[in-house]
């Protein structure tokens, strides 16, 4: 129970709601409770009425009383079951709903190491299925507690009251069904466990298959895949026989021990009438009904601690990522006022996770407006450049200065506000075009998503859609071309008009005319704002005003254009070898 007391905190925020849910649920029981009373009640009005003991009127009476009381009771009852269940379990609800909100604003929290180390399904069932297996705890186990020992505690007591002899019999086979139960609820919730793994892994392939259909499709291996899905399918159902099995059992085991109690409660009722331990026949009438009363409550005292362990556990899988700490933290809660300067000192980083040493001694500094592009071979360096401006992570040595201030100084979400980046992979949300270039900019008008698609080049291309800017994206919707996406990226990261624009290689998929006028547009946006350009064309990079090149996290050449040319390295072979290239196609 140590992990569960996280929840502590919501169950004292819902303390209203849980106290008067506990006082419905007793009342409820005590008005639930009048039913087996009455019955006996009857049968010693029928009974005296056999024996002649009272006359037809006041036989009428009594009887017509009692069957109004129990009809009156049941009404009771039920209604306050029925608010007892909108008090306890919507509490369960809320607190589900603050726990996944807790969650996801961790989630929101921590840094991409984060992400890189954990699976994103693991995230998914950690907010999803494990916050529902605690929600069965907060509600349904708690009202099946109160309600258990609230009937419990009072038909004991009627119970010893009306026959002590009886009483002890009839409970006598109940903790044998909480204990078969228990052992029943956990051996069921491990065969689920491995059913709901198979089922996610047969979700899984399908879903791997569809996305996947033209791989598939175009090496003709529709039959293999048809084949690998058959088996799956067929371990998942002979999983999912297995836990059949064990449910089965489950109600014949409960009509089994209720028909013992209740032979019990004859027999023995019986042997105590005939000796004449009991006055009226309506006590065995009476207990029956109490040991029905009595059996599901019994039975769920099993069910509720397989509920609870679970929920422990899972609440510790909860707990885990709650109490990580994120590795970025904002150290500044005061605005600050970002300018375009950046300068890197001699930075130096290595990727924890695998120790690759991504940067080694970078040097470099880019003025307010200025523009520097980032070349180099696949690996060198060039994307975590970029990151480590977006201060996705801490560097190991060195400094990094913006706005004449050591980055990790700078109000974080100030820094992050004022950078525009554009991925390698451009991301597009299953959204509208408009949203999804929105997205940079949650107030742009109508006409600035226009002109961010004009500037970005793809203005042209979104209205010949049928929908036009209201395409929606992704699974259901259109699939937009590689430059498409490149450049509807391009528009979201310029709509927000921010202090300092990163291009991670994100023309590479534009044929090189568009990509010409997507850097003019460019050049007159980026006036007076710090641009980044990481590229593997010259054509992209030769008007920047300074020219980095990276091999192995070092910088190798430095320059600009018009010297790196005429100097023997990296840039002026790939000046060459892309110039030849142009030149053999225009022939
Ligand atoms: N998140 C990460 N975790 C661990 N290692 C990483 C991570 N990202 C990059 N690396 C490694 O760091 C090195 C530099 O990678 P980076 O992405 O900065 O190169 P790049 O020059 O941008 O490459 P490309 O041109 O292929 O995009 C590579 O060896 C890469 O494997």
């Amino acid at each position: 129970m140590k992990e569960l007391q996280h929840l502590n905190k919501y169950f004292l925020k819902y303390k209203a709601h849980l106290i008067i849910g506990t006082i419905i649920t007793i009342v409820a029981r005590v008005f639930l409770l009048y039913t087996p009373r009455y019955v006996k009640k009857i049968f010693v009005v029928v009974e005296n009425a056999l024996e002649g003991k009272i006359t037809k009127d006041v036989f009428k009476a009594e009887l017509s009383e009692a069957i109004l009381y129990i009809i009156g009771a049941a009404l009771i009852g039920a209604i306050l079951t029925f608010f007892m269940r909108q008090t306890i379990i919507n509490v369960s609800r809320y607190i589900e709903f603050d726990l996944k909100n807790e969650i996801y604003g961790q989630y929101q929290k921590l840094s991409l190491n984060f992400y890189k180390k954990n699976r994103t399904g693991d995230l998914m069932n950690r907010i999803s299925e494990d916050v529902g297996r605690v929600r069965m705890y907060a509600g349904p186990a708690l009202m099946y507690s109160i309600n258990t020992i609230t009937l419990f505690v009072i038909v004991l007591i009627y119970m010893f009251n009306a026959a002590p002899k009886l009483a002890l019999f009839t409970i006598a086979p109940l903790p044998i069904l909480s204990v078969a139960i228990y052992k029943l609820s956990r051996e069921i919730h491990k065969r689920s466990t491995i059913v709901q793994q198979y089922l996610s892994k047969l979700s899984t392939y399908t879903q791997e298959s569809f996305s996947g259909i033209s791989v598939i499709k175009a090496y003709g291996i529709e039959p293999l895949t048809a084949t690998n899905f058959k088996a799956l399918s067929a371990s998942s159902k002979e999983k999912q026989i297995n836990l059949t099995k064990v449910q089965a059992l489950f109600f014949p085991m409960m009509i089994l021990l209720i028909g013992t109690s209740n032979l019990l409660v004859i027999y023995i009722g019986g042997m105590q009438y005939i000796n004449g331990e009991i006055e009226s026949l309506g006590t065995i009438a009476e207990f029956i009904i109490y040991v029905n009363m009595l059996t599901w409550p019994v039975a769920t005292v099993g069910w509720v601690t397989s509920i609870v362990q679970q929920a422990e556990a899972s609440q510790k899988r909860i707990n885990e990522f709650l109490k990580i700490e994120p590795e970025i933290k904002n150290t500044n809660s005061n605005r600050t006022e970002i300018t375009g300067d950046i300068t890197f000192n001699n930075v130096s980083f290595i990727y924890d996770d695998t120790n690759i040493q991504a940067l080694k001694n970078v040097s470099f500094n880019i003025k307010e407006g200025e523009t520097l592009a980032i070349l180099g071979k696949t690996g060198s360096g060039k994307s975590t450049v970029l990151d480590l401006i977006g201060r996705l992570y801490d560097i190991d040595s060195g400094s990094i200065i913006i706005s004449n201030t050591e980055i990790n100084l700078l109000n974080l979400n100030d820094l992050r506000n004022s950078i525009g980046y554009v991925p390698q992979d451009a991301f597009l949300f299953s959204d509208s075009i408009k949203n999804n270039i929105k997205f940079g900019k949650e107030d742009a008008t109508e006409d600035d998503v226009i002109n961010a698609a004009k500037n970005a080049q793809v203005h042209k291309n979104i209205i010949k859609f049928n929908e036009g800017y209201d395409t929606v994206l992704g699974e259901r919707g259109i699939t937009l071309s590689g430059g498409q996406k490149q450049r509807v990226s391009i528009a979201r990261a310029i709509i927000k008009s921010p202090k300092i624009l990163l291009f991670d290689d994100c023309l590479s998929a534009v044929d090189t005319e568009t990509e010409e006028k997507i850097l003019k547009s460019l050049n007159k946006l980026s006036k007076g704002k710090t641009t980044v350009i990481v590229s593997h064309r010259v054509s992209s990079v030769k008007n920047a005003d300074k020219i980095i090149v990276l091999e192995d996290g070092e910088i190798v050449q430095k320059g600009k254009h018009e010297s790196l040319i005429n100097v023997e390295g990296y840039y002026k072979d790939l000046y060459l070898k892309q110039l030849s290239e142009t030149d053999s196609k225009q022939e």
